[in-house]
């Protein structure tokens, strides 16, 4: 459906685009994910056709996209604070891209009401958007960006402005949408949460480049680097050196991830995978700080040699800071990082 081939964009001497290969299937949901200032404005810009490409090919349905204009692209874009026209009605604010087309007007009053159904919003048509919550109006906008039914469909920071208990109904909620609807959805977004929650495939970005794409199972369970490591906030990253099925660390031996090469490295490990054992039994640390984080607990660990390290576990088996543990780590958990 979509196609990036090599597209760099410069400003002045800033490269905020840098050779970017990227591919959408048709009716899947990618989510670009990565730091303030890695590019993902600019990417959806280009693909808009808002932002001019200095190199490289933009091609949607398997056309070359150079010089046709924002308006004959068949994409649509919601940005992040959903420009909604506070002197339309909802109804006034969904049906904006079918009155541009000029489509009969019991047409447009019959998809706006099919549309307001959809998002869960029915009736509202005569609504002042002024008077709706951030969550309805982001929906009001979800609807006007869906009505011109486009190829793609594009997000800025979807539900960036909204709380996170909303936030973490309505992802699941435009999951659900986009697959009854089949469309094809390429958003962006800083919040990692929201990028896993919603995509099929996650795009990681650094400074203008790609860094690391992949399910979010993937992503999550084998960051590519050290850098989508860190931005995924995992901090358990040491110097080993693998030799046969072990890895030499500060932490003692490792089990060598499986195809890792021989040799010195950087390996990161999951804090799911560090395990509590008694003191007698694993690495020795201290317990330094404990985090509750909803689900689990979060447990700063001092080993006697080495860096500090980072374990997940329940709430029920959380030692108190002070107290002394054993730790030892899981195979499956243990990732070899490559780049800086
Ligand atoms: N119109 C512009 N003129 C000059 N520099 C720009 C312009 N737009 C973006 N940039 C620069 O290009 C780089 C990428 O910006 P972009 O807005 O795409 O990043 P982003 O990942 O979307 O960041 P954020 O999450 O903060 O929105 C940044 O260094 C930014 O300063």
């Amino acid at each position: 459906m979509l196609r990036l081939e090599g597209v760099t964009v410069r400003f002045g001497g800033r490269t905020a685009l840098d050779a970017v290969d990227l591919d959408v299937a048709a009716h899947e949901i990618v989510c670009v994910l990565g730091p303030s200032g890695s590019g993902k404005s600019t990417l959806l810009r280009v693909v808009a056709g808002l932002q001019r490409a200095d190199a490289g090919w933009v091609l949607l349905a398997g056309r070359d996209q150079t010089g046709v204009p924002a308006h004959r692209r068949g994409v649509g874009l919601m940005f992040q604070d959903h420009q909604l026209f506070p002197q339309r009605d909802v109804g006034g604010n969904v049906a904006f891209g079918l009155r541009m087309r000029k489509v009969a007007r019991a047409e447009q009053r019959r998809t706006v009401a099919e549309l307001l159904d959809l998002v869960g919003l029915p009736g509202a048509q005569g609504r002042a958007v002024t008077a709706l919550s951030g969550g309805e109006q982001q929906r009001v906008a979800l609807a006007r960006a869906l009505a011109p039914e486009p190829k793609l469909l594009m997000l800025d920071e979807p539900l960036g402005q909204l709380d996170r208990g909303l936030r973490e109904r309505l992802v699941v909620e435009l999951r659900e949408l986009f697959g009854r609807l089949g469309t094809t959805v390429l958003a962006v977004t800083h919040d990692q949460g929201e990028a896993f929650a919603l995509a099929d495939r996650v795009v990681v970005m650094r400074e203008g480049r790609v860094e690391q794409s992949g399910t979010p199972l993937e992503v999550w369970q084998r960051p590519a680097t050290e850098f989508v490591a860190r931005f995924l906030g995992f901090d358990n990253v040491v110097e080993a050196t693998v030799s046969g099925e072990a890895a030499d660390t500060p932490w003692g031996k490792l089990p060598a991830p499986a195809g890792a090469a021989q040799g010195p490295c950087r390996l990161l490990v999951r804090p799911a995978g560090v395990r509590l054992t008694a003191v007698a039994d694993g690495l020795p640390c201290a317990v330094v700080g404990r985090t509750f984080r909803g689900n689990h607990v979060a447990l700063l660990l001092q080993p006697a040699g080495g860096p500090r390290l980072e374990a997940a576990c329940a709430l029920r088996d959380a030692p108190e800071p002070g107290a002394t543990v054993g730790v030892t780590f899981t195979a499956e958990d243990v990732v070899a990082l490559s780049g800086a």
